[in-house]
């Protein structure tokens, strides 16, 4: 059988994770995982974050019920937070970038309040993701990718699948 990676695509609510991993998994044929939907659907919370307006995750129960997938391979896995999952899921990690005012704009189309607006701004220019990803992965497998315009979305999809190719020719 064709050994395949997982991919983890991070970074700040409203760079665009989603619109990236689910055109990546068409094109590839991977399994599109959004965590946070997984959380939602199967109900895998510990509480509310009243400052972040937002359930708290129940990471470990998110991590077992993820596990079989993840060790089957080609999973291309979306969330907004990285350390909790084992370094050995993931063969590569994205992390998506985007200017502060265009993220300003796309999460106030969202409909965020203010306070959630502005906690996830402040994230996004303390670059707390791409600061997670580094500590709780090795560094050559951490890669920002720019994701301010349609130009970006396209060339971050080729460099994925330049990438994958690669990965796929070296572990066959
Ligand atoms: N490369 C991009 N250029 C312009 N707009 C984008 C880009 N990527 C995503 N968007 C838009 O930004 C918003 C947030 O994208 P989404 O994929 O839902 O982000 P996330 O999954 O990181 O929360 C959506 O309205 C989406 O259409």
């Amino acid at each position: 059988m064709v050994k395949r990676p997982n991919i983890l695509i991070t970074g700040t609510p409203g760079v665009g994770k989603s619109t990236l991993a689910k055109e990546l998994a068409s094109i590839t044929g991977f399994t599109y995982l959004c965590v946070g939907d997984l959380a939602k659907e199967e109900q895998l919370y510990d509480g509310f974050d009243e400052e972040l307006d937002c359930p708290i995750l129940d990471e470990d129960q998110v991590v077992d019920e993820m596990e079989e997938k993840m060790a089957e391979g080609g999973v291309i896995a979306d969330y907004h937070g990285c350390d909790f999952f084992p370094e050995r899921w993931f063969q590569i990690i994205f992390v998506l970038r985007t200017d502060n005012t265009l993220l300003f704009n796309r999460l106030e189309q969202r409909g965020y309040s203010d306070r959630k607006v502005e906690e996830n701004v402040q994230c996004e220019i303390f670059q707390t993701i791409y600061e997670e990803a580094m500590e709780s992965y090795r560094a050559e497998i951490v890669h920002q990718l720019p994701s301010n315009n349609p130009d970006d979305l396209e060339r971050n999809l080729l460099q994925i699948q330049a990438w994958l190719q690669k990965w796929l020719l070296d572990n066959n």
